[in-house]
């Protein structure tokens, strides 16, 4: 039985396929009940102690929109094996939600999040760093449909928000930190060789 927990970081820009491609990984080996999926967006500050107006003005792609030292805290703990009590997201209120979830300790971890290598204390605490390219283009297209059927945005929001703070966000943090990547999956998902490669490395972890 492995002392300590393999964690895989992976990032990358907003709708590039995170979620995606943790899924499959996930999925994949749900049934060994040794693979944990946390989101780096659970880790958003609280925010019930402003109004909705006011939340809607932050900057949800900026580092200091997320609470890190709890989300080390907490890598720290999983890393060891250790059980915790992870917060909950609300995207359509912004804010996090009053339910929390208690995770077990696992062998592996999937840490999926747009800041999981932009965020050195965070990126130090991965095995395995994953970033997935995907064009800019594509991914607003596909941040589009999801933030209006899945968040509750308008058509309006979602490109108010894109110009204003994603983009330049994207290029200020979120590009730059590719140069931490040990694999760099173009296109997410749909890349069936890259999750196939990645499958089998968590496969010889869970499998040790
Ligand atoms: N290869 C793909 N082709 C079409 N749509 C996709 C693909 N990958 C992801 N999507 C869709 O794009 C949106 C964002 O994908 P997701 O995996 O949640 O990205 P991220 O976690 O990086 O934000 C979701 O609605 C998802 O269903
Ligand atoms: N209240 C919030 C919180 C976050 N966002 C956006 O989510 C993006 C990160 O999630 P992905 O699944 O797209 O990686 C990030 O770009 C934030 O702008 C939001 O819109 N509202």
């Amino acid at each position: 039985m492995r002392e300590q927990a393999v964690i895989i970081g992976i990032a990358g820009g907003s709708a590039s396929g995170k979620t995606s491609i943790a899924k499959q990984l996930y999925d994949y080996f749900k049934g060994h009940h040794k693979v944990k999926i946390i989101r780096q967006d659970d880790y958003y500050k609280d925010q019930s102690h402003l109004t909705f107006e006011q939340r809607v003005k932050t900057n949800y792609d900026h580092p200091l929109a997320f609470d890190t030292d709890l989300l080390v805290m907490h890598l720290k703990k999983l890393k060891n094996k250790e059980r915790i009590e992870k917060p909950t997201y609300d995207y359509t209120l912004h804010t996090r939600s009053q339910v929390t979830e208690v995770i077990e300790g696992r062998d592996v971890i999937i840490l999926e999040g747009i800041f999981v290598l932009a965020e050195p204390t965070v990126r130090e605490l991965c095995d395995i760093l994953v970033y997935v390219d995907t064009d800019s283009d594509i991914r607003f297209i596909r941040r589009l449909r999801r933030d209006i059927e899945e968040r509750g945005r308008s058509l309006d929001s979602v490109c108010q928000q894109y110009l204003k703070t994603v983009r330049p966000m994207h290029e200020q943090f979120i590009e730059p930190s590719k140069k931490y990547a040990h694999i760099i999956i173009p296109e997410g998902g749909s890349n069936h060789v890259a999750v196939d490669l990645l499958m089998t490395k968590i496969k010889s972890i869970v499998d040790e």
